[in-house]
C-alpha cells in the first residue's frame, strides 16, 4: 500500500512531536512536522493525504490556513486541532467543510488515530463508489452493450446520440426482445440526468386497480389500508428519466392523467392536495402501432403527440441477420466468461443452422437459443444438434418458399403444423385457417397427414 502521507502543522514543538511520535506508529503513514502556516503552504507540492492544523498558529489563524489549503488543493481532508472550545469556531469550520474538530487534551492522540482511520474508510469507500459509476457507465456505453454493426442498428446509435444530448421525449418501438429497455437505459446513462434516477415501470405488468396509486403514489389514510404516504413512480424519476414500457397497453382514463402530468409538470398524490413539481425526460416504449391505436381509438391522440418525440424504432433481428453471428458471439464469450468455462465456438454447419431461424422472440430468443447449446455442446464446439429453436418452428418462411413445394406439399406442411401447435384439435385449426374440417379430415383419412 502507499505511504499515507501527514502532514502535522503545529508550532508547539513538543506537542507537535507528541503527536508524530504516536501517528508514527503505523508504519504505513508517512508522517511531516510543519511549524508555521506559511511553510505548510509552500510544502503542499508534496500532495499531502491529509492535514492537521493547530487553530492558533503564530502566522495565521486556523481559519485562514484552512481556505489557502482548500483553494490550493480543494480534496485534502483537514483536520483542525485547537486548544480553546469555542463551539462556534468548530461549527464553522466543519460547515466550510473541515472534516473534523478536536480540542487539545489527553485524548487528542487517540482521537486523531480514530479520526485518521475513519478518514480512511470513507475515502476507500468513496473510492469503490467511483469505480463502480464508471462501471456503470461503461456497462451503460451503449457501444459495448448494444452489439450490432448493421446498417439499421448504426441509424439507431445515431438517434440515441440525439436523444441523449437533448431533453426530447423519445418513444421507442421494436417487437418484443428486440432491445427497446436497452436503448432506453442507453440515452438515460448517456445524457445529462444520468446522475439521477433512471426509473422503469412497465404498465402491462401492474394490475389496472393498482396502476394508478403505483404512479401517482399516495398519502396516508388516501383509501383503506393506506397506512403510509407512499411516493409514486413518477416522483421517484425526478430530476432523471421515467421509462414507461408497454405504454399501449394503458388505460384511456390512466392516459388522460398522465396528459396532465405531462402538461402542467405537476402532480397530487392520491388522498392528497398539495401540488408537487416534477421535472423528468419520459421514454416510452411500445410493440403495438400506436398511430394505429389511435386509430382504433385505444389511445388518446393529444397524447400521442405529446409522448412520440423523438421515435426509434427496433427492427427486428430476422431483418438484420449480419448481427446475429456477432450477437452469437457476444452471448457465447459473456456465458463462457460467466461460468468460468474455456471458450466455446460455433461450427460452420451450427452457425448455418442459426441463420435459417427467423426468432420471432427477437434478440432475447437467440440469447436463450446460445446459452442452451451452449450447454449441450460437447467439446467446446456447437453443432446443428446443440441447437434447439424455442418456438418449435424451425422453419424460416424465406427458407421454406425456397424449397419450392407444391401448394398441395404446402397446404400439408401447414395443416401439419397447425395440429401439432393446437394439439389435434381439428375445429380450432380449421377456424384458425379458415378452412373446411372436412379438408383436414379427408387428409388425415387419406394418411396424406398424420395426427399426433
Ligand atoms: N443489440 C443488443 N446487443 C446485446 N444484447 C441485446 C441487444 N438487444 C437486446 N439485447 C438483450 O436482449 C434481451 C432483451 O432486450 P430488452 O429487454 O431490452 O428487449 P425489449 O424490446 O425491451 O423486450 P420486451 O418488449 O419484451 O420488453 C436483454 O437481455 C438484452 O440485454
Amino acid at each position: 500500500m502507499l505511504d499515507f502521507k501527514i502532514f502535522i502543522v503545529e508550532d508547539d514543538k513538543w506537542y507537535g512531536n507528541l503527536l508524530e511520535h504516536y501517528l508514527s506508529q503505523n508504519p504505513d503513514y508517512e508522517v511531516t512536522l510543519i511549524g508555521s502556516g506559511k511553510e505548510c503552504l509552500a510544502q503542499l507540492h508534496r500532495k499531502p493525504d491529509l492535514i492537521t492544523i493547530d487553530f492558533g498558529l503564530p502566522d495565521m489563524n486556523g481559519e485562514e490556513l484552512y481556505r489557502k489549503i482548500k483553494q490550493a488543493q480543494p480534496n485534502v481532508p483537514v483536520i483542525i486541532i485547537s486548544a480553546q472550545e469555542k463551539i462556534t469556531t468548530a461549527v464553522d469550520l466543519l460547515k466550510m467543510g473541515a472534516e473534523d474538530y478536536l480540542v487539545k487534551d489527553e485524548n487528542t492522540q487517540q482521537l486523531l488515530w480514530k479520526a485518521i482511520i475513519r478518514l480512511r474508510e470513507n475515502q476507500s469507500l468513496k473510492n469503490e463508489i467511483t469505480q463502480l459509476k464508471a462501471e456503470l457507465k461503461t456497462r451503460y456505453d451503449y457501444s459495448i452493450s448494444i452489439v450490432g454493426k448493421s446498417p439499421a442498428l448504426q441509424a439507431v446509435f445515431r438517434l440515441i446520440d440525439k436523444a441523449a444530448g437533448s431533453m426530447i421525449n423519445v418513444s421507442i418501438t421494436g417487437e418484443t426482445g428486440t432491445g427497446k429497455e436497452l436503448v432506453a437505459k442507453a440515452v438515460h446513462y448517456n445524457s445529462a440526468r444520468s446522475g439521477h434516477p433512471y426509473v422503469a415501470v412497465n404498465m402491462a405488468a401492474i394490475p389496472k386497480e393498482l396502476v394508478e396509486s403505483e404512479l401517482f403514489g399516495y398519502e396516508k389514510g388516501a383509501f383503506t389500508g393506506a397506512q403510509n404516504r407512499k411516493i409514486g413512480r413518477f416522483e421517484e424519476a425526478n430530476g432523471g428519466t421515467l421509462f414507461l414500457d408497454e405504454i399501449g397497453e394503458m388505460d384511456l382514463n390512466i392516459q388522460s392523467k398522465l396528459l396532465r402530468v405531462l402538461q402542467e409538470k405537476e402532480l397530487i398524490r392520491l388522498g392528497g392536495n398539495s401540488k408537487i413539481k416534477l421535472d423528468f425526460r419520459l421514454v416510452v416504449a411500445t410493440h403495438k402501432n400506436l398511430a394505429d391505436e389511435v386509430k382504433k381509438g385505444n389511445f388518446r391522440e393529444d397524447l400521442y403527440y405529446r409522448i412520440v418525440g423523438l421515435p426509434i424504432a427496433l427492427p427486428p433481428l430476422r431483418e438484420r441477420k449480419d448481427d446475429l453471428l456477432l450477437l452469437t458471439q457476444f452471448f457465447l464469450s459473456n456465458y463462457c466468461k460467466e461460468n468460468k468455462i474455456p471458450e466455446i465456438r460455433v461450427s460452420p454447419a451450427g452457425r448455418e443452422k442459426l441463420l435459417t431461424y427467423n426468432y420471432p422472440g427477437n434478440i432475447r430468443e437467440l440469447k436463450s437459443v446460445i446459452e442452451l447449446a451452449a450447454v449441450m455442446s460437447e467439446n467446446n464446439i456447437i453443432e446443428p444438434d446443440d441447437i434447439t429453436f424455442l418456438s418449435g418452428n424451425n422453419h424460416d418462411v424465406d427458407t421454406v418458399l425456397n424449397t419450392e413445394l407444391t401448394l398441395r406439399e404446402y397446404t400439408r406442411l401447414i395443416i401439419r403444423n397447425y395440429l401439432k401447435r393446437y394439439n389435434d384439435n381439428v375445429l380450432l385449426v380449421a377456424e384458425k385457417l379458415d378452412i373446411g374440417k372436412s379438408t383436414i379430415y379427408k387428409m388425415l383419412q387419406t394418411g396424406e397427414i398424420e395426427g399426433a
